[in-house]
């Protein structure tokens, strides 16, 4: 993985993601499918990232780490993924037939991510891809995931802000000093302005966070 953003952001997002010790502010820390085949991403909160920064970023020692939970509609999660190694819990959101004919090679990867600690949440039926109410109804109810961090990729990123503030309490965005890329994150549907509400500006280094509410 290439970084785009500098230190400093690295360690604002290593404080977004820290619950339960100062404040209370992710149960869970959410990525699609391609973020973790791309990335394979750890998604905890690592203290020791605060080695050569300023004196006031401070990570408790031990801290609570939010449990992963992946969006991955056909289990293409492979159970040696960061995600699984570090044993916080992981939890997979899926939709599947089980029943289903062709069903006999998912079903074996479910079992072997079951083996090592994985949580399956099977939305039988349902497409992950635009019932996201459902999805965060489900995770409350039976995870107990009360507040999220989306943090990936660009598609399930789009998903989530194509439904403004039913689905988002608060945009946080990175803007680091380089152009990248073909394709954006889509917010609406092309034909109209999306206005964000009571943006902040932050510097970091040489990165600039934005954070604001969506209408
Ligand atoms: N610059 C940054 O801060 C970040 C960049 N990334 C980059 O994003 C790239 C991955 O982005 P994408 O390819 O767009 O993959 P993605 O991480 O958005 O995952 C898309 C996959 O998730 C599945 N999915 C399940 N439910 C979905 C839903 N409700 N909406 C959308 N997709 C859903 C889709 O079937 C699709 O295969 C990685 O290469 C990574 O480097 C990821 C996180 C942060
Ligand atoms: N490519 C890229 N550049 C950046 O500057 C980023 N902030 C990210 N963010 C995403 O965050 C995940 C980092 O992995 P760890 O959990 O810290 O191991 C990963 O999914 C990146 O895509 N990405």
């Amino acid at each position: 993985m290439h970084w785009l953003c500098g230190q400093f952001t690295a360690l604002e997002t290593q404080r977004n993601r820290e619950h339960g010790t100062v404040v209370h502010l992710c149960d869970g820390i959410l990525v699609g499918s391609g973020t973790l085949v791309n990335d394979n991403p750890r998604l905890n909160v690592r203290p020791e990232l605060l080695v050569s920064s300023d004196s006031t970023a401070v990570l408790s020692s031990a801290p609570s780490h939010p449990r992963p939970i992946i969006l991955d509609s056909n289990l293409r999660t492979p159970p040696t993924a960061n995600i699984v190694l570090l044993k916080n819990r992981p939890i997979i959101v899926c939709s599947f037939n089980p029943s289903s004919t062709h069903s006999s090679d998912i079903l074996k990867r479910q079992s072997d991510l079951e083996a090592v600690g994985v949580q399956i949440l099977n939305l039988e039926g349902v497409s992950l891809h635009d019932n996201i109410p459902r999805i965060l109804t489900a995770l409350k109810s039976v995870y107990n995931i009360n507040s999220l961090m989306i943090e990936g990729g660009s598609r399930v990123i789009s998903s989530f802000l194509t439904l403004g503030s039913n689905a988002v309490d608060l945009l946080v965005v990175t803007v680091a000093p380089m152009f990248v890329g073909i394709n954006g994150v889509k917010a609406n549907d092309g034909n109209s302005i999306v206005n964000l509400s009571d943006p902040t500006y932050k510097q970091f280094g040489r990165d600039m966070v934005l954070v604001s509410k969506l209408p």
